[in-house]
């Protein structure tokens, strides 16, 4: 087993020989991730692709501390992950807000328990603190593109794009360093899926967070990511997790069709015949760098 190596605090997040594996009948294990090794430096934004079972919210859901590695470790900022979202902001696909809270309350709610326990409510500070939470909560509600008015509807009042803006808005009120988003936006319809791929773009732009990002959509990959990860299942030797079949830095942050033409479609394919399966992705990828060379 490779020893632990200890990761800097630049580098944002370490995955360090990560394995999963779930019981599968009485005696057997199925492998989903298979020696992981993953690192994400701070300010990157990282797309993680892949055909669908082949662990991506497996791999987000460890790094948020949602569950354990079979084997391996995670470090988050320097620290072994052993908790729920320590420093990390996490959006998924959809149900994430509290349905009995209005959308002020939603937002508040977080940074609120976060710098004051219950019996703390009583103490005279509070009520600047609530109003200060109350003001930056206002502030990212018109951030995301929302109505003051929207701070007082339930979630259930609100469409399913302003309900995705609202929960992003929840994710960043408590300023994480770190965002991982699980198909935020693969529930919304074409054109609102457009304009929150530009929304979160311009807050990648503008502060920098470090972004993990899953989804199936190639062509949104290309857009938003700094660097594309493809997760592949392997298919022979015996081994059948999923390992990193492609690890690509983008040359051009915010690609598409309309401005990259060709070279848009190309990267669009190479992506896609890599996620097909780990072995012909390292094949196929060796071929390419032979062929350049
Ligand atoms: N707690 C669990 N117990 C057993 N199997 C699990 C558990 N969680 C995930 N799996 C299995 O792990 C595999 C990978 O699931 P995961 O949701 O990570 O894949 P994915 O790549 O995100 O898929 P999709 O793109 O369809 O969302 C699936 O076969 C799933 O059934």
């Amino acid at each position: 087993m490779a020893l632990s190596t200890a990761p800097t605090v630049a580098t944002s997040i370490h995955v360090d020989q990560v394995s999963v594996s779930y019981a599968a009948g009485k005696r057997e294990r199925k492998t989903i991730l298979d020696e992981i090794d993953l690192d994400i430096a701070a300010g990157e934004f990282v797309v993680v692709l892949g055909e669908t079972g082949c662990g991506k919210s497996t791999l987000l859901r460890m790094i948020l501390g949602q569950e354990r590695p079979t084997k391996g470790a995670i470090h988050v900022a320097g620290r072994t992950v052993e908790r729920v979202g320590a420093g990390c902001g996490y959006v998924p696909q959809k149900y994430s807000l509290f349905p009995d809270r209005t959308v002020l309350g939603n937002l508040m709610m977080g940074p609120e328990t976060a710098g004051y326990h219950i019996l703390g409510r009583l103490r005279p500070g509070f009520r600047a603190f609530r109003r200060q939470v109350r003001d930056k909560a206002y502030q990212q509600l018109e951030r995301m593109g929302l109505q003051r008015s929207d701070g007082d509807k339930y979630p259930h009042q609100l469409s399913g794009g302003m309900q995705q803006r609202v929960a992003i808005a929840q994710a960043l009120m408590m300023k994480p360093k770190i965002l991982l988003m699980d198909e935020a936006f693969s529930a919304l319809d074409p054109g609102t899926r457009t304009s929150l791929q530009r929304m979160l773009r311009e807050i990648w732009l503008e502060t920098r967070p470090t972004i993990v990002f899953v989804t199936h959509n190639t062509a949104e990959a290309l857009f938003l990511a700094t660097r594309i990860i493809v997760l592949a299942k392997q298919t022979t030797g015996g081994r059948s997790g999923a390992k990193i079949a492609l690890d690509m830095r983008l040359p051009d942050a915010g690609m598409s069709l309309k401005h990259h033409g060709q070279a848009f479609l190309d990267l669009v394919d190479h992506i896609e015949l890599c996620s097909q399966g780990f072995e012909s992705a390292v094949e196929r990828i060796a071929n390419l760098e032979g062929t350049a060379r």
